[in-house]
This record gives structure tokens, sequence and C-alpha cells, in this order.
């Protein structure tokens, strides 16, 4: 097991950052350095290996030559001090430059972030982590069999480095590397998400262009990208010659600004406005920005004008894209706009299913009872990524206990996944939360008073709501007494503002949030 040291041996002096007991004095620098340090083990092992294991890391504090991270489970903490101390130490290192260690325990359990915390037995970052009793168990026995059966499983395919493998024109084109786990041949259809994958696959087979735009939009974590690719795929065998552009609405606004900064738009027209097909994934990034959205009209104007296929895919119907121009809205709604609708329980044991097979031709050790299926499809219900993610934390689970997995280790194993599926921020909530935190009473934060001491309160409120729930803009005015949503546009702005500028105001944001999020 990877001692997470420094090669160099203790380094002298003082560390080079703050030190700190509980997480809820976690100074802002030190969080977003850690946010830093865990893009960078991201970009090593790939977003859904890091997404299984990383991402539900705190940290802690750091001083003397140690960072403290928890993870949720001691399965976490046993498994990522297993496979990734090497990467976690060298990331750190990158931001704290006298980092000699990283100590990682499992957190508490079930101990609320608001709750006083009395710290839990930390462990060396050379011996396993306290684990539940039944992950414990199997997690005893494998460790045994892998004295003598050296090296480790591997735990689930690498989307990173799959994704170089494959592109529809690596030259000129400015189109991003398809990956090659998004065919239709992957994508489980079901009530929800037919008539987009029929859509869809209609566009893709070549022949007369009927939909144009194709608008596919959904909430996180339904499928739009993968249909996105699935197409480009799929047009790659039907239409060889045709030149496929797929890229999402944020590359294409840093390429426009890249022309723009070379003097080269004459160039950049050139390449967006001689494609067969364009397809742009998550239209929403470039709402509210003005030339990127002028260009990108423009653009989109000129292919359909020329008989040329665009698909576009976002977060909400057109209609409700507040930011986005008038004109460029009602052109998206030409064509054929279409959902996919939240998953039903049926397409959520179907993909699960599929997903499992997959990952057993290449793995026939990992061995799940079909009840544990069944079990994550009640309990996870929100986007199909985090079920992927449960789904691959078992598998790796699976392949190092070598025996099949059963509800209970399911249960302890995926124990944050699940209370983080349980739980649902709402309004109401953060309202009572935020005015509790500031001192102000709840009805003079849904009141008309615009003084300062209440005023502030509220936009941080609106900010959080925002952010944690999927209520929509006027949503959330009406919920503040009846507000228009340019208010809560306008609060958000400038709570986005001050968290950058007023470390206060990003420690409490990052407090509520921690509060809310249990
Ligand atoms: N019907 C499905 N069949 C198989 N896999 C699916 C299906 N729906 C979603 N997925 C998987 O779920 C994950 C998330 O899907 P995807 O990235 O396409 O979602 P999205 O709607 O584009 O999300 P976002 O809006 O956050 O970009 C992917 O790994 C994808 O393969």
């Amino acid at each position: 097991m990877p001692a997470m040291t420094s090669p160099d041996g203790p380094a002298h002096g003082r560390p080079a950052y703050p030190s700190f007991e509980s997480p809820r004095s976690c100074p802002p620098a030190l969080v977003a350095a850690w946010d830093r340090a865990k893009g960078r083990v991201r970009d090593e092992i790939g977003e859904a290996l890091h997404d299984s294991w990383i991402a539900n890391l705190e940290i802690e504090g750091a001083g003397q030559g140690v960072a403290k991270l928890t993870a949720p489970t001691g399965f976490i903490a046993e498994w990522v001090d297993r496979y990734y101390a090497e990467s976690l130490l060298r990331a750190l290192r990158a931001e704290l430059p006298n980092l000699q260690r990283v100590d990682l325990r499992a957190a508490p359990r079930g101990a609320a972030p608001e709750a006083s915390e009395a710290p839990a037995p930390r462990r060396e970052a050379s011996r396993p982590a306290q684990a539940a009793p039944a992950v414990r168990d199997a997690l005893a026995s494998a460790t045994a069999a892998r004295r003598e059966a050296e090296p480790a499983p591997a735990p689930a395919p690498r989307p990173a480095e799959a994704r170089t493998a494959a592109t529809t024109d690596p030259g000129e084109s400015p189109s991003i590397p398809l990956d090659p786990r998004f065919t239709f041949d992957r994508f489980v259809v079901g009530k929800p998400n037919e008539l987009a994958h029929a859509a869809a696959r209609r566009v893709a087979e070549g022949g007369d262009v009927t939909f144009n735009p194709l608008f596919l939009y959904s909430a996180s974590g339904l499928g739009k990208t993968h249909l996105m690719h699935a197409m480009a795929w799929r047009l790659a065998e039907s239409r060889p010659e045709a030149k496929v552009v797929l890229l999402t609405a944020e590359q294409f606004m840093y390429r426009f600004i890249q022309a723009l900064r070379s003097k080269d738009m004459i160039g950049f027209k050139q390449i967006f406005r001689s494609v067969d097909v364009l397809m742009i994934d998550d239209v929403q990034f470039i709402a509210g920005k003005d030339s990127t959205q002028e260009e990108f009209f423009h653009t989109f104007n000129a292919l359909v004008d020329q008989g040329k296929q665009v698909v576009i895919s976002g977060d909400r119907n057109p209609v409700d894209m507040e930011h986005l121009e008038e004109r460029i809205r009602s052109r998206l709604q030409w064509g054929l706009v279409v959902d996919l609708h939240p998953t039903d329980y049926e397409l959520r044991l179907g993909i699960l299913q599929s997903k499992l097979d997959l990952l057993q031709a290449s793995h026939p050790e990992v061995v799940i009872q079909p009840r544990v299926l069944e079990f994550l499809a009640h309990r996870i219900s929100s986007n199909v990524r985090v079920l992927e993610g449960a789904l691959t934390r078992l598998t790796a689970f699976a392949s190092l206990v070598g025996r099949p997995v059963d509800l209970d280790m399911a249960q302890e194993c995926l124990a944050d996944i699940l209370r983080a599926a349980d739980r649902k921020v709402t309004v109401e909530e953060i309202q009572r939360k935020v005015a509790a935190h500031y001192n102000v009473r709840l009805t003079d934060l849904l009141s008309p008073r615009r003084a300062r001491v209440v005023a502030r309160p509220r936009q941080v409120a609106m900010w959080l709501a925002k952010t944690l729930t999927s209520k929509s803009l006027p949503d959330i005015g009406r919920r503040f007494g009846g507000r228009d949503h340019t208010t809560v546009i306008h609060a958000c702005k400038t709570i986005e503002k001050l968290k950058e500028t007023d470390s206060q105001m990003a420690e409490d944001l990052e407090l509520l949030r921690r509060m809310l999020e249990g």
C-alpha cells in the first residue's frame, strides 16, 4: 500500500500554508487549493474515476507538512490510499510545496458538518481506515488473498485514455474527440428518452434534413452528450464524406475569442460555415455572452440557409433561456425541440444492467447481486451520472474482494452517495438556515425591506437557491416575497463577485453550503 509521503524527506521551516483545526474554519484559499489539486488528479485519472473516489474527499486542514483529508467512508479511504495516494500527494504538492504527507481518514459516521466536530481517531496513511463491518470483513479477506496474488485489480475503464482513441477529423477540424463509450448501441432506450433517441437516430442516419435544428434538452446527466456523440459516430458511417463538427458552446466561444485575438475572423467563419453538420453541446453556456451569441446566430443562420444540419443541446427549452437573445430563442424553435425526461425505474435498471454487462465482459470476476442493481435503481433517481458513479465504485469493490457484492456491502460502500441522493435541499430550508446564520428574521428575509442587514442575507439565500436547487429564476423570485427574476439575477451576480473579493463572504457561503448539503 503506498504511503502518502514525500520522497524528499521532511522539509524544514514553516509550511507555506495556514494551519487550522476544524473544517468550519477551513480558509477559502486552502479549499481553493484543494479544488485545484483535485482538478489535477481528474486530468490524470479521468472524470469517472475522479468522481467515484476523489470528488467527495474533503480537506480538513494543512500544517506541519501534513494535509488532512477525510473520506466519506472507510472503504473509500482504503481504496484511495491504495490506488491514488501518490497522485494525491503530487497534485497537492503543486499547491503546498512543503507538503510531506497526506493524512487520510474516514469521516465520522453520520456526523453532520454543523455538529461540533470531535476529531475522529486519525489513521496513519499506511494503515487501513475504519471501514464498516460488512466492508471491513470483505476487505480483510481480500487483503489476505492479495498478499498471495498481487497485482491489484483493474477497477474500471479510464475514459480519459479512451477518449484519445477516436476523433472524426483530427486535422483542421475544431471537433472534440468522440467518446467511444457514447454510441447508439450503448444508449439504453426507455419511455422517458425514446422520442429524443428516435429523432437523434433519424438525423444521424443521413438522408434529407428533416428537423433543423434538432434541439435536445434535459436536466443534467440524462444523456444529451451521449446522444450527440452517438450521432457523430453514426454520421461518420452513414455520411463519411460529410464534415461533422461537434463541440461544446464553451469551446465555440474560446475559438471565437481566439480568432478575435489573432484577427482571424475570416478563418473562423470559413471553418464553421463550411461544415455539413454542426453540433453544439450545452448551448446555455453562451447565453448572456453578447458577441459570442451574435456570432453563433450568424453561423447558425448561414448553415440552416444552406440546408446544413444543426444539432444543439441545452439544459432547458429554448423558450426558458432567459439570457439568450430573443431572435436566437425563436430560431432555435424552428426545428424539432425534444426533451429527455427524468428516468423511470425500468430505464435506470436497464442502464445499470447494460453497464454492468459491459464491465463484466472485461472483468468477469466482478459479480454484483441483481438485488443490488434494483436497490440502486430505486434509490438513485436524479442523474444517470451518479448511478454510474455508484456502479463504478461497486465494481471496483467487487473486483477487490473477489466475491459477489450483496446489499449490505453495497449500502456501506455507497453510504455517502446514498445519503446525497436522499437529500434534496429546498428553498425554504435555505431561507431558514441563512436567516439563522445572519441572525435576521425569516419574515424580514421575505419582506420588501431593503436595509443592507437584510438585503445581503437575502441575496446570499437567492444565490444558494440558484446553486443548490433546480428551481428556475422566476420560481426563486416568487419564493422570496414575489420578487422578479431580474432581482434574483442581480443577487446572484453580486454574490458571485463578492465571493471572489471578500474572504468572509467566501467562508460564509462554503459553510452554509456544507450545512445544507449535509
Ligand atoms: N439512456 C442511457 N443509456 C446509457 N447511458 C446513459 C443513458 N443516459 C445517460 N447515460 C450515461 O450517463 C452519463 C451522463 O450522460 P450525459 O453526459 O450524456 O448527460 P448530459 O445530459 O449531457 O448531462 P449534462 O447536462 O450534465 O452535460 C454518461 O456516462 C452516459 O453514458
